[in-house]
């Protein structure tokens, strides 16, 4: 019995680290996936083990049902809500991941297999699986890599475990139903907190949901934009962590508690706007030329406060400088230090300019890509393939 999960990554349009300190953030789901394979061994297999293959960075980990229950037998079993992984519990956990001797230029991979380990002991308990995952997204670049890890594992897991309701004669993609996907959402969600030490949760749910959405404090509204939107997305692929720049930025509001508060409250406003900016009826090509216009400014206004939390990057300005001699706008995307760059792309820009900004960015080393936005979130298919 096996049972595949896929799950989108992300952009955020604005209110990226505000959202973690209760302002409202705009995402939308792009069209890159990681997928989660959770197979039961049939009984010709090794059945005592489980095996975590990372396929796209061919790695490969593995723990005998019988040392995960020593180390984790006390905190958990089949927990059917969603916890959080206490203390005591992720130290465990850590020796876990220790005993797999990560090299240590893929030490990040540490916290990303330690939300394995407590995702798959909580939703299934200790039985032998062996998962696979396959990722679409560049890990730690912005683009909710790690959220999307979670919501799909979640996903596969749940599915597996009978905690949620579908129909396990389907051939295809199927969604969970509306309640399960907020069972999924939290699940994934518990998953990101290992991963980002304090997410605000916009990136799993944009993943476990799709669409584009407005996030406020665990909330979300699902919008629909009028106006075609086309984003040039510019990998810097300078390799940062979202945890340690969340807890960089709070450190500031710490120092600064005032002022920082009133970066936060101008986010809010931005995404606020921007919010009913790209949902109002659009009517003309002028109209639309106006709306793009105010977005790019909504953009490069949130880009000038990212700056002043102190998450931009030598790398991140070589694109906003380089995007601009094309009059171009653009602004960090997800926790910043590195990774990603939105650039707006107007309608009616015509592709010599954008083949030209190309161009001269992937001459800097800078990887560029347009990706769909606001498509499909979590989806579970079975198959059997034993
Ligand atoms: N496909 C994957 N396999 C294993 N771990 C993953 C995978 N995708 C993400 N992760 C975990 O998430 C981390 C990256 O998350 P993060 O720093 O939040 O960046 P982002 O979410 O923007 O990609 C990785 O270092 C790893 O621990
Ligand atoms: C910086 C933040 O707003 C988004 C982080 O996104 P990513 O992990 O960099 O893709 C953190 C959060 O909302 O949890
Ligand atoms: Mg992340």
């Amino acid at each position: 019995m096996e049972v595949k999960a896929r799950a989108p990554g992300k952009i955020i349009l604005a209110g990226e680290h505000a959202v973690v300190h209760g302002s409202t953030a705009v995402a939308a789901s792009v069209d890159l996936y990681t997928t989660a394979s959770v197979r039961l061994p049939s009984s010709s297999d090794k059945d005592d083990l489980v095996i975590l293959q990372l396929k796209d960075l061919a790695l490969e980990f593995s723990w005998s049902i019988s040392r995960i229950k020593e180390a984790l037998g006390v905190f958990v079993g089949a927990i059917s809500t969603p916890t959080s992984c206490p203390a005591e519990c992720l130290k465990s956990i850590v020796s876990l991941v220790e005993d797999q001797n990560i090299p240590e230029a893929k030490i990040g991979l540490a916290s990303g297999v330690s939300a394995f380990l407590w995702l798959y002991s909580s939703i299934l308990g200790f039985v032998p699986v062996d998962v696979v995952i396959t990722s679409e997204l560049p890990l730690g670049s912005g683009l909710g890599s790690s959220a999307a890890f979670c919501v799909s594992l979640s996903a596969a897991l749940l599915a597996l475990s009978g905690s949620v309701n579908v129909d396990r004669e389907y051939r295809g993609w199927m969604v969970y139903k509306e309640d399960e996907l907020d069972l999924l959402n939290k699940w994934a969600f518990e998953g990101e907190k290992i991963i980002h030490g304090k997410p605000s949760g916009i990136d799993n749910t944009v993943s476990t949901y799709g669409s584009m959405i407005k996030f406020k404090s665990g909330s979300l509204t699902l919008i629909k934009s009028s106006m075609p939107l086309k984003m040039l997305i510019t990998n810097t692929k300078v390799g940062r962590n979202t945890k340690a720049l969340v807890a960089g930025v709070s450190e500031r509001a710490i120092r600064h508690p005032d002022a920082m508060n009133s970066v936060f409250n101008a986010v809010n406003s931005i995404s606020n706007e921007l919010s009913i900016l790209i949902q109002s009826p659009v009517d003309d090509e002028v109209c639309l030329t106006e709306k793009e216009e105010k977005l790019a400014e909504l953009m490069e206004m949130n880009q000038g406060l990212l700056q002043c939390m102190g998450v931009s990057h030598a790398s991140i300005e070589t694109v906003l400088r380089t995007s601009l001699k094309y009059k171009l706008v653009s602004k960090l995307t997800g926790a910043g230090g590195g990774g990603c760059v939105l650039t707006l792309l107007p309608n009616l820009l015509s592709g010599k300019v954008v083949d030209e900004v190309i161009a001269e960015l992937q001459s800097c080393g800078f990887e560029c890509f347009i990706a769909g936005i606001g498509g499909k979130g979590a989806e579970i298919s079975f198959g059997d393939l034993s």
